[in-house]
């Protein structure tokens, strides 16, 4: 099976609560390559409601956008200097300087959510990635998303 990003984090660096594998309560999210893309996919368990029972809450949605792109700015980062996750090098490492969210319609509750990411630049340790969430009817919610590589 295929290596999610995040299980190269070492294990010092995965008690995020969004994608820390060292997190027992967190929600263990995923991420992968898609072609140039990256994916995430992920079910929200429904305590995790909105207004209505039927829709995720905003929290939620930004928590899944966030974890994705900094692990999709490790990713976009690797690939561009020609390096493979694990490789024994210094790991590359990223957080959140800036998330903006665009919700856009309401996100279904009780199927899978999909969260997508894209590069849009790399500029020495900034990165910005374009994030996008979709329920089983379209794109719920946008992103964009500054990400700043840690000092090694
Ligand atoms: C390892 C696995 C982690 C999993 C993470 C999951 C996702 C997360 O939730 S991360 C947690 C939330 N984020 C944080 O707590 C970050 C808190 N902030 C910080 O630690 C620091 O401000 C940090 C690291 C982002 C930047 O600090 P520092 O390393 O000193 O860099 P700094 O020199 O200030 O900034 C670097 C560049 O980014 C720019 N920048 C920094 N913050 C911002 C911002 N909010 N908006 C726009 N630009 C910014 C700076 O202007 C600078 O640009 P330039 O190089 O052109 O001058």
């Amino acid at each position: 099976m295929t290596a999610a990003f995040q299980d190269f984090y070492p294990d010092e660096f995965s008690h995020c609560y969004g994608c820390g594998s060292q997190n027992p309560q967190g929600h263990h999210l995923k991420s992968y390559w898609d072609g140039e893309e990256t994916i995430a996919r992920f079910t929200p368990d429904a305590k995790y409601s909105g207004g209505v029972p039927e829709h995720v809450y905003g929290g939620m949605v930004a928590s899944l956008l966030d974890c994705h792109g900094t692990a999709s700015a490790a990713a976009f980062t690797y690939r561009a200097l020609n390096r493979e996750m694990g490789d024994g090098g210094d790991p590359v490492r990223f957080v959140t300087a800036s998330l903006k969210v665009d919700f856009l319609k309401p996100t279904p509750m009780g199927v899978e959510l999909v969260v997508r990411g894209k590069l849009r630049s790399i500029d020495g340790r900034k990165v910005w990635v374009d994030l996008s969430l979709t329920g089983n009817d379209g794109i719920c919610a946008k992103g964009e998303m500054l990400a700043i590589r840690l000092r090694t």
